[in-house]
């Protein structure tokens, strides 16, 4: 039986736990909190991040990394991206040679601007062949309650992409492989910059034309970023891509969009914050995403006014007017 360790157990680390479990895994699930373990292994839920949903007996939780990660061969990392790196310095000593590490985080590292998978492959010393990002349109709700959907599994190594896919196929989750990691990775943390402008459109009203404005626009600049940095402009066409900038810009379960629609109806920044339960990645990522932009000449107007709305208290109705005011050109431009 194949053996994973998912950390931790937070919304997203807790249905993937499943996932595989549904696979066929044996899984241990890394929680930061007593309650949650105690809760997971005596009556198979985790009241705080997954409530109602009642998880397979082979997902066994600890509070302890190194019992998790001692013979795992899938190492399942699921924390807000600003944590990776200083937890991957604390994990990867347990990790056992061969693992493989699957990143199924969405956001981009402060300062560095770099992706998941390159911490990752900084942090513990390994090769691109034994990474691996899961992406695509997957709210953890409803692939909690098994409604079908599909994912992408991005690895440079075709056999760590397999391996992965076998991982996590189950009936209500098809997984596809994609050898374009920077493209997976950069759908994933664009995505949730854009929904919470989709939410912002929600909060002050706009309908149907709006967001669909939004969302292809959205997908314009994501496409320059990738192309940029060499990315396959048809995995933006895919699950990593429009599939997910859909799901995340039209779901009320998106933490992203929500964030985003409380300040479309005129709460700040700090008061949306102080209610945020969860990561909304969109928040910390629009910054390194615009730093990569603008050190390689390419233009992401939504995003900068996201990070507008953000950093500088401009009201997201003037965002929406400074958007519309600049000079119209043709649909595509690579930069
Ligand atoms: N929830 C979803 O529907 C999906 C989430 N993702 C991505 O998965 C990643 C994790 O998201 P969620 O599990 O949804 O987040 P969450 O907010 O529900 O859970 C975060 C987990 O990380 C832990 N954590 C929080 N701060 C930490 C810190 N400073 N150091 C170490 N651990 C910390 C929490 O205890 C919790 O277990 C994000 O990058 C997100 O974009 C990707 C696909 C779907
Ligand atoms: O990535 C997701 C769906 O694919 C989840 O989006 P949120 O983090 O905005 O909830």
């Amino acid at each position: 039986m194949r053996r994973a360790a998912v950390l931790t157990a937070g919304s997203w680390g807790t249905v993937f736990a499943k996932v595989l479990a549904d696979a066929g895994a044996r899984v241990t699930l890394v929680a930061r909190d007593r309650e949650v373990a105690d809760s997971i292994n005596g009556r198979h839920v985790n009241p705080r991040y997954l409530d109602g949903v009642r998880l397979p007996d082979q997902v066994r939780a600890t509070v302890r990394p190194e019992q998790a990660l001692r013979d795992a061969e899938l190492v399942v990392l699921a924390v807000p991206s600003h944590a990776l790196r200083s937890c991957l310095l604390d994990w990867a000593p347990m990790v056992g040679p061969g693992a493989v590490y699957v990143s199924l985080m969405k956001g981009m590292e402060a300062v560095t601007s770099h992706r998941m998978s390159e911490v990752i492959a900084q942090t513990a010393g390994v090769g691109p062949d034994r990474i691996a990002v899961v992406s695509g349109p997957n709210l953890a709700r409803e692939i909690a309650v098994e409604h079908p959907a599909a994912t992408v599994v991005a690895s440079s190594s075709a056999a760590t992409a397999h391996q992965v896919q076998s991982a996590c196929w189950t009936p209500y989750l098809r997984p596809y492989t994609n050898g374009d990691v920077v493209g997976c990775e950069l759908g994933g943390a664009v995505k949730n910059v854009i929904a919470l402008a989709a939410g912002m459109l929600e909060g002050m009203g706009f309908g149907t034309n709006s967001q669909a404005s939004l969302i292809a626009r959205g997908l314009a600049e994501t496409m320059r970023l990738g192309a940029a940095l060499g990315a396959e402009p048809m995995t933006f066409a895919g699950l990593a891509g429009l599939g997910d900038l859909v799901a995340t810009c039209g779901s009320p379960l998106s933490r992203n969009r929500t964030f985003g629609e409380r300040l479309g109806r005129g709460m700040t920044l700090e008061q949306v914050l102080a209610q945020q339960l969860q990561v909304a990645e969109g928040v910390r990522s629009c910054r390194p995403l615009l730093a990569l932009a603008e050190g390689l000449g390419v233009s992401m107007p939504i995003t900068r006014q996201v990070e507008r709305v953000l950093y500088e208290g401009l009201p997201p109705l003037e965002a929406v007017k400074d958007l519309m005011s600049h000079e119209p050109g043709p649909e595509y431009r690579p930069r």
